[in-house]
């Protein structure tokens, strides 16, 4: 009986939510000045099956749209009718007060999902930005010794010392390295190494991107319904009650020994100091909780992926190790471990902005909705309540990058040496029109830095102290799902112990 009601109460919820969405579908802003793309040619195509077309071939519908207007065109995404603007536009909207990342990212997080919450945060006044921007990104000298003891142990713990070559999930091996470095700083040393920890806070980063981009592939209004029968979604709330219960205890300890301490002197990386302090400048609070699920998903996944991408390129690159491992120990010899001693390695650098030029973690960037109408240099208005997105195919525009479809190592090196004017614009920290791969602008990814020294430590250690080669089957084909693109799990790597390594410098 009771389910029965449980049953009639979930049909009336969605019969709602549905007309809700029926009325709010008719009243969709369309762009009458705009015209639309879609694979089949149609001229205002049907919502769904433009979905379908969004979510099986972004790149070649958007590839398709900017060759056949040259202007700002329009699409149907996996959430919903999105303005495609040239990337001529990127410096214009850069820093348009008016245009939000914070309004358009929440739309497409399903933070009022169950399990989903912690997505919440990606607005919430800023704070995450803030703890980012101005905590933990002005503490990089500072945690790098942390970083550089974490790599230590957790490189030898996945890998091992043995002389023999051996096999794994090369993401297995990125993703739980990219886990145990950022936990450590993020919740300290007794969280890093808790097994059952890493391996949730792991699946939930990967579930949930997962459970994203399958809910865009729903109906919008099935989703609220779905997300409950949903396998991956299933999991991201049960993931989430694991998480919670496991560092609950440890935020209640850690606050405790805040209390406790007598003298103001702050523990090195103290990302729930941080927290509160930048919530309550602002006059909120945060869930601490779902605060470090925040930034777990939005470190981890993205600085795995950085890291898978940049070592299947380098593997594929002949004699690429040995000048890599030249450069290391060449500039480690001679600095001790701070954050510009990294600057310092200029090969390593432009290797990772390579990688990430051919491989960024999204098609589509610079997500803004529209908060008042925007007029562009072209007299285009965008008007309130739209949204809109640059793609990225200006990564692979022959003009500015001859031979763009190669990974070339150099690139960005050379670049930096012949335009000594703007040596910093091609840096891997750096944002530009030209190369999207954090954003750009004033809502350009905070994680940057971190995440740029997170990743050249992680590199030092793995290709110093290891000998890489593919297993048969080589390198496997990436997917891609709407504007995401990921090495598969299935891609495995043979790895040994690099004989003589040279291990005084690490
Ligand atoms: C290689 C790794 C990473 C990549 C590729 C990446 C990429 C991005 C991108 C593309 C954006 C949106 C920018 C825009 O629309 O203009 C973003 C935003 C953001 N990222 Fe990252 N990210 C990475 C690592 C990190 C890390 C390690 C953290 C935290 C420690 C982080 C925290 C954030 C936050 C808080 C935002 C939202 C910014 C805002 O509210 O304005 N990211 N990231």
């Amino acid at each position: 009986m009771e389910a029965l009601v449980r049953l009639i109460l979930i049909a009336g919820v969605c019969c709602s939510l549905g007309a809700l969405w029926y009325t709010r579908r008719k009243r969709t802003v369309i762009y009458p000045d705009l015209p639309f793309a879609s694979l089949d040619d149609k001229e205002v195509g049907d919502p769904d099956v433009c979905r379908m077309q969004f979510m099986a071939d972004c790149n070649g519908l958007l590839k398709k749209g900017s060759e056949k207007f040259n202007g700002p065109f329009q699409v149907y995404t996996g959430d919903g009718r999105r303005i495609v603007l040239p990337n001529s536009f990127a410096d214009e909207i850069r820093d348009n007060e008016n245009m939000s990342f914070g309004e358009s990212a929440i739309e497409g997080t399903f933070n009022t999902l169950s399990g989903f919450e912690p997505f919440g945060l990606a607005v919430h006044q800023g704070v995450m930005r803030d703890v980012v921007r101005l905590k933990l990104t002005r503490s990089l000298d500072a945690i790098t010794p942390e970083l550089r003891d974490e790599a230590r142990q957790s490189v030898d713990i996945i890998l091992g010392k043995d002389q023999e070559w051996k096999e794994m999930s090369l993401k297995d091996i990125n993703a739980r390295l990219i886990a145990r470095l950022s936990s450590r700083i993020f919740f300290g040393a007794g969280v890093s190494n808790n097994d059952e920890y890493l391996d949730a806070t792991i699946s939930y980063t990967m579930d949930s991107f997962m459970a994203h981009r399958i809910l865009r592939t729903w109906k919008p209004w099935l989703r609220p319904f779905v997300h409950w029968f949903i396998p991956e979604c299933q999991r991201v709330r049960q993931l989430r009650k694991t998480i919670r219960d496991i560092i609950s205890p440890v935020i209640k300890q850690q606050e405790q020994e805040r209390r406790n301490r007598s003298d103001t002197k702050v523990k090195v990386s103290d990302m729930l100091g941080w927290l509160e302090e930048i919530a309550s400048r602002k006059n909120t609070t945060v869930p601490v909780a779902d605060a470090q699920l925040f930034l777990a998903f939005a470190a981890i996944h993205t600085t795995t992926e950085n890291l898978t991408y940049v070592l299947l390129d380098i593997v594929d690159c002949p004699g690429l190790i040995d000048r890599l491992r030249d450069e290391i120990v060449e500039v480690l010899s001679t600095h001790t471990w701070t954050k510009t001693t990294f600057g310092q390695m200029k090969l390593l650098d432009s290797v990772l902005k390579e990688s990430q030029r051919l491989h960024p973690v999204s098609a589509i960037m610079m997500e803004r909705k529209v908060l008042a109408p925007v007029t562009l240099s072209n007299g285009l208005t965008l008007p309130a309540g739209s949204d809109t997105f640059l793609d990225t195919l200006v990564h692979r525009s022959p003009e500015i990058y001859p031979d763009a479809d190669k990974f070339i190592p150099d690139r960005f090196m050379k670049l930096r040496e012949i335009d000594t004017v703007a040596n910093s614009k091609w840096q891997f920290v750096s944002t530009s029109a030209q190369h999207l791969g954090f954003g750009h602008g004033r809502n350009s990814c905070p994680g940057r830095f971190f995440a740029s020294n997170e990743l050249k430590i992680a590199l030092v250690y793995l290709l110093i102290g290891y000998d890489w080669k593919y297993p048969e089957g080589g390198r496997v084909p990436e997917m891609r799902m709407g504007q995401g693109a990921w090495v598969p799990a299935e891609q495995k790597i043979m790895f040994k112990r690099t004989a003589g390594a040279n291990d005084s410098l690490l």
